[in-house]
């Protein structure tokens, strides 16, 4: 199958083809981690049926809330994610007190299927080195497969990234040498939602701005060196510390399933939590 791309960067991804792998395997996740391609995308990984009604499930969900920052509050979330814990100690504790029940809900929301970040957890154990797990922080599980909803021509992602020392000082977040954030889309209308990626880190004054308030003002950052336009079913694995955006979906809601992913390393087990 080929890429599915669209927008100013189509001709960026046609060219460099070979800055993208297209099964998650050692291999790919190695080259990944170490930053020799840009992305592992597997278009039609979760059955398109089954990703079409979670998705409904949750646009529609009781746990469907805001995230909290000034300009990512238009993207709702299904369940505490951490970023939402902003370092407060009673949402860490909630986060904590709540995380393996949540699993178990989204899990549920799949049944009798296979849940497609379960699928993910497997394949990282499987391919991984020193295989994967669950991310306790304090000794405490993490929630993770938090679904995103993606409002019809409102919500957006700006230019930001994701760093989980940013996000906490529990001992198990140190000595992290790159975050990876999988990505599995259940719906994605045919215009916009695009995901665009940047090649590099932000600069000290741009991680102050995306600390306060989650996001840079696109028109002072240059073109994304990569567009792509996912469809439903794909899953697209990237560095979550290099700078990413979503554009507006038009017409219809865009949901996603996310996991991060914490490398420490191959000799150490890769840790994944949302
Ligand atoms: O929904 C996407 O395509 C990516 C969103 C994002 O910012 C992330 O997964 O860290
Ligand atoms: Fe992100």
């Amino acid at each position: 199958m080929t890429s599915t791309v669209s927008g100013p960067g189509a001709d960026v991804v046609a060219a460099a083809a070979g800055d993208f792998a297209r099964e998650l395997t050692r291999d790919s996740l190695l080259r990944l981690a170490r930053r020799e391609i840009a992305a592992v995308h597997v278009p039609g990984f979760c059955d398109r049926r089954i990703a079409a009604e979670a998705a409904g499930k949750a646009v529609r969900h009781k746990a469907l809330g805001n995230y909290h920052k000034k300009y990512t509050s238009t993207v709702g979330r299904v369940h505490l994610p951490h970023i939402d814990t902003a370092w407060n100690p009673e949402l860490t504790a909630e986060y904590h007190d709540v995380a393996l029940a949540s699993i178990q809900e989204v899990r549920a929301l799949f049944a009798p299927y296979l849940s497609p970040v379960d699928h993910v957890r497997l394949l990282l154990q499987e391919c991984w080195p020193a295989g994967a797990e669950l991310l306790r922080l304090r000794g405490r599980p993490c929630f993770v497969g938090a679904l995103r909803v993606f409002r019809p021509d409102t919500s957006v992602f700006l230019p930001h990234n994701d760093r989980i020392e940013q996000e906490t000082d529990a001992p198990e977040a140190a000595g992290v040498t790159e975050q990876l954030v999988a990505n599995i889309y259940l719906q994605v209308p045919e215009e916009g939602g695009d995901l665009q990626l940047w090649r590099r880190e932000p600069t000290h004054a741009e991680s102050r701005t995306i600390l306060e308030v989650e996001g840079l003002d696109p028109a002072t950052v240059e073109p994304p060196d990569h567009v792509i336009h996912p469809q439903a079913g794909d899953l697209i694995v990237f560095s979550s510390r290099m700078l990413h955006a979503v554009t507006p979906a038009r017409g219809g809601h865009r949901v996603g399933m996310a996991a991060f992913i914490a490398c420490k390393g191959p000799d150490e087990p890769l840790r994944y939590w949302s």
